[in-house]
């Protein structure tokens, strides 16, 4: 690779965790910057190969076939010291001796934050492509990956209320989502969970377990002897699923089952809308780069393209649509308000 060719040549690098339709992200920006007649210097291992000259060219014919597979192919990485300083102006000094002019970051909120931070170090354009199950971020209808968790959640609940149903028992299904309940309540409401213990319900009125008890003794009462499926989100009870159903066993005699998905829900093949959404957005990032834009997120809102500033994909919130939220707390909710006032 020589560094005093006339074509543009940018960077691109996967950080955080994976998410299922990462490839297809890099392999559209792949195609798109050779489109448009660009170089693609690719950064192994996220943040971490900036730092230690970890790279590869990638043309076309490296990433044609990817996007039916999750997970990456040049790695993704958790890279702590990025935070630093000395971090920012060691990457700094890596991608201009390399003569890029541009860096594409698939991640989430936290490979923003790293992304405006290097912003403050580098003069070249920076973009954003919204990567992580979660869907934790303001600016874009879905992150890549999202609607593979939500796939996969919704597979396995199914599975599970074949034998609650069996059996007449509570199961305590534990999806992650970081601190948001995206996945948990699309999951929730795609399998028809009995309940669901989601961080934007918890905040306001914390679940307790006596509450959880009468909820799961009036649904019998309503219903009559059968399942009944909590879709617990990651870090919302302390000791997580197992512990709940340790303690729902021991203080009321409550046979009970916890089931963690845990990362099963970021592997498999991407769901169509995530390789199609990653398609756009990677587009689109190439594209951004080409009108100048620089420290913005690629989005998607309401089917337009949009250039979100990558402070705000963290620091403006990405509500829980109200909407979903009423149907499956209140409507589908086996025990009435009227009746008896649910107790979150
Ligand atoms: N405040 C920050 N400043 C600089 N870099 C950061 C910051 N926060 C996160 N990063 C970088 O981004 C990486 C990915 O962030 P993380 O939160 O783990 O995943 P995600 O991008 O999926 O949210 C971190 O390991 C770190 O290298
Ligand atoms: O894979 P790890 O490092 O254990 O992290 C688990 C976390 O990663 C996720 O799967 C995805 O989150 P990020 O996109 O922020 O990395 C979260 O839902 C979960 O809390």
């Amino acid at each position: 690779m020589s560094a005093t060719t006339s074509r543009q040549r940018i960077g691109v690098l996967t950080s955080g965790g994976d998410a299922p339709g990462m490839n297809a992200a890099l392999r559209a920006v792949v195609l798109a910057a050779e489109h448009y007649d660009m170089e693609v210097i690719a950064f192994r291992h996220g943040y971490e190969g900036l730092l230690n000259n970890e790279y590869l060219s990638l043309k076309a014919a490296d990433v044609l076939h990817v996007l039916q597979y999750s997970g990456t192919i040049i790695k993704s990485a958790r890279c702590p010291r990025f935070k630093e300083v000395a971090a920012a102006q060691l990457a700094a000094e890596n991608l201009d001796a390399l003569g890029l002019s541009a860096l594409v970051v698939i991640g989430g909120d936290g490979s923003f934050r790293g992304a405006e931070h290097l912003s403050q170090y580098w003069q070249g354009q920076i973009i954003g492509v919204p990567g992580t199950i979660d869907n934790d971020l303001y600016g874009t209808d879905a992150t890549i990956g999202y609607a593979t968790a939500v796939a996969i959640a919704m597979d396995a609940l199914d599975k599970i209320r074949d034998t609650a149903d069996a059996m007449d028992r509570v199961f305590i299904v534990e999806v992650m989502g970081r601190h948001a309940g995206f996945i948990g309540l699309s999951s929730a409401m795609a399998a028809g969970a009995e309940r669901m213990i989601l961080p934007e319900l918890q905040r306001d009125k914390p679940l307790t377990v006596a509450a959880l008890v009468k909820h799961i003794k009036r649904v019998e009462a309503v219903r009559g002897p059968g399942s009944y499926v909590m879709v617990l989100s990651e870090h919302q009870w302390p000791g997580g699923a197992v512990a709940l159903s340790e303690q729902l066993e021991a203080e009321f005699d409550m046979p009970c089952r916890p089931c963690l998905l845990g990362h099963i829900q970021r592997g498999g093949a991407p769901a169509p809308s995530d390789r199609i959404l990653a398609s756009q957005l990677g587009v689109h990032a190439i594209e951004l780069i080409l009108q100048g834009a620089t420290r913005v997120m690629a989005g998607i809102k309401a089917n337009q393209m949009v250039a979100v500033p990558l402070v705000d994909t963290w620091t403006k919130k990405n509500p829980l649509d109200e909407n979903l939220l009423r149907i499956q707390h209140e409507i589908f909710n086996p025990v009435k308000k009227s009746a008896n006032k649910p107790s979150q």
